[in-house]
């Protein structure tokens, strides 16, 4: 998928396709507005404070303790994002805004959006020294206690997008009992695949730090002794012998080097019982060939890097990994609600 810039007139049209808008300005100048400005506003609670109502702005002003005159035109703005109407002198949210931004709607990435503007929005001064020395931040070692936090709802934000998808892309073998949910956090794929397992129960295994603030989201999901945290460090803690039919690991990969990603694919195959598999989720890495595609995909590969040293990986690192380890008949299984996100499986043979 690609963002890029639209015309919205035909003589807007004549003058993109005639090269003379300087577009190269839509991510270097208009980009980074763009997303500050949602995420401030997001983060302030103007879409909390409009709700389902249509209100003025000076409701909206007085319920979020804010200014009349930026807000006015921070919710024009948010007006050519297609986030916000005005009807006559009142504002309404769209239901695009409804749907992923709003806390009441199961969609909403709201959490995801605070978290990148408390957290990741830092991140973005470290990008110049880590060109110059190629050293990620390592953000697990540093997060504070409420970074924790806001980590953690993020991802059960982002998660919640994709769950449903997920557990009909992770394969589980017939009669399966026990999984490992290897950076389970919140737990949401292990909730949704012990729904539609019923024999099925879940370990997630998660750094303490996570654990500690994602137990009580889990907790929410009113699931009992069959989906539990385990805290600890997957590279170093023993997961066993044949203990599990499945384990899944989403969104963790692009968090290790390829020789602890090795390392993970050969103590996930000692830990499988025979049959059983190993699904790793990640957005992939687009190939050489095809080095002018996926922007989200590219994107994910620098921050990625930015955030964790290591990046995104190609499906041939991924397969390479679990086959080295022992793994075979490998499926891949793609996403429509983050493209470019795959479930790949192998399995113990
Ligand atoms: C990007 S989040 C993905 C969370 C969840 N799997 C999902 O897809 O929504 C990565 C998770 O991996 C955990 N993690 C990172 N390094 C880990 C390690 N060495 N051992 C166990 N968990 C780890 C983090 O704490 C975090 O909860």
């Amino acid at each position: 998928m690609k963002f890029s810039p639209t015309a919205q007139t035909p003589l807007e049209w004549i003058a993109l396709k005639a090269g003379l808008v300087p577009t190269p300005l839509a991510y270097s100048h208009f980009g980074f507005m763009m997303s500050k400005f949602l995420l401030e506003a997001v983060d302030k609670g103007v879409f909390e404070a409009i709700g389902h109502r249509r209100i003025s702005l000076e409701e909206i002003c007085a319920s979020c303790n804010l200014n009349a005159k930026p807000v006015k035109s921070l919710l024009g703005v948010l007006a050519t994002m297609g986030l916000v109407k005005q009807i006559k002198k009142l504002f309404c949210l769209t239901a695009k805004s409804k749907k992923w931004i709003l806390k009441d709607s199961p969609h909403s990435l709201y959490w995801l959006m605070v978290f990148d503007n408390r957290v990741c929005v830092k991140w973005m001064d470290h990008v110049g020294s880590f060109l110059e020395t190629g050293k990620g931040l390592q953000y697990h070692e540093t997060l504070t206690e409420d970074e924790w936090f806001y980590y953690q709802k993020a991802m059960e934000a982002a998660a919640s997008a994709t769950s449903k998808e997920a557990v009909r892309k992770i394969p589980v073998p017939p009669g399966a009992t026990r999984m490992l949910d290897i950076g389970g956090s919140h737990g949401l794929y292990s909730v949704a695949l012990c729904k539609r397992y019923p024999a099925l129960t879940s370990t997630i295994l998660d750094l303490p730090s996570a654990v500690e603030k994602a137990a009580p989201i889990l907790k929410t999901y009113n699931m009992g002794n069959k989906v539990v945290h385990r805290a600890g460090n997957v590279l170093e803690e023993d997961i066993g012998k044949e203990q599990y039919n499945a384990v899944v690991m989403a969104s963790v990969a692009h968090h290790f080097t390829a020789e602890e990603n090795k390392l993970v694919a050969q103590k996930v195959y000692d830990s499988l019982q025979p049959g059983g598999t190993f699904t790793i989720l990640e957005v992939l890495r687009s190939d050489e060939a095809k080095y002018n595609g996926d922007m989200l995909s590219a994107l994910g590969d620098f921050f990625f890097a930015l955030s964790s040293t290591s990046g995104t990986w190609s499906l041939k690192e991924i397969i390479g990994w679990q086959k080295e380890a022992g793994f075979g008949s490998f499926k891949k299984a793609t996403f429509l609600t983050i493209p470019g996100y795959v479930a790949i499986t192998g399995r113990k043979l």
